[in-house]
């Protein structure tokens, strides 16, 4: 971190759709081993937020910057440090649990990939699971390779979009003790989510949407 700026940073953050503000001057700043939650009703503009955080979105106006620098995500820089799971993961159908996992390390250059993706497999409780081709899987396990591709991989920020969906009880209760150790290990987190319990356990702060920004 350079002294003096949070790893993340966004300021004044709006985003226009049509003639709807959806999203109009947020701040919000995100410093390593803390996280940050977005919460509001369906709609008041979370994933939009995230999307602009991300690169996904373009901002109508304001900043987003990543060590003070603005975050483009065509940069290598960016790419290592940023990961993110969203709602739209796409797997290749013909390669398995494993397979993906191992390809995510690799692409990114992990040292012992081959130990990481045995890990994250044990703590995502896919074990059983790693031979499966994506189609095969029930949709809780897809959300935990989707989770489990994002712990495969290096990242000192998480961008998690409703990182809860379609977890079981125990899966939430193991996703918030696996954000917490992730903050304890230095990695910002920024997340929306409809959990009490999720954001309870995790976030430092918490923004509301929908009411003032
Ligand atoms: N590409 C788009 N074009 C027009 N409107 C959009 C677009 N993307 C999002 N919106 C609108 O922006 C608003 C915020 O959507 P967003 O998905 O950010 O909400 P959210 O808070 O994440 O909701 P949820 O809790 O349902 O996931 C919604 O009214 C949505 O219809």
């Amino acid at each position: 971190m350079l002294s003096g700026v949070a790893l993340l940073e966004v300021r004044g953050l709006r985003r226009r759709y049509a003639e709807t503000d959806v999203v109009s001057g947020l701040d919000l700043d995100v410093d390593a081993g803390e996280a940050v939650a977005l919460v509001g009703s369906n709609g008041t503009g979370k994933s939009t937020v995230l999307r602009c955080v991300t690169g996904a979105d373009a901002p109508t106006a304001g900043t987003v910057t990543l060590d003070g620098q603005p975050l483009d995500d065509r940069t290598a820089a960016v790419r290592t440090a940023l990961a993110t799971v969203m709602d739209d993961l796409d797997y290749f159908p013909d390669l398995s649990v494993v397979e993906h996992l191992d390809l995510f390390a690799r692409a990114h250059r992990v040292a012992d990939a081959e130990a990481v993706v045995d890990g994250v497999l044990r703590d995502v409780g896919l074990v059983a699971q790693a031979g499966q081709l994506p189609g095969t899987l029930s949709s809780g396990q897809r959300r935990r390779l989707a989770l489990a591709s994002a712990f495969v991989r290096p990242r000192r920020l998480l961008v998690l979009d409703e990182p809860e969906q379609r977890l079981d009880v125990e899966g939430v209760a193991w996703l918030a003790d696996r954000l917490v150790r992730e903050k304890a290990d230095g990695t910002a987190i920024l997340m929306a989510s409809h959990e009490p319990a999720l954001v309870e356990a995790v976030a430092d702060r918490v923004h509301e949407l929908g009411s003032r920004h």
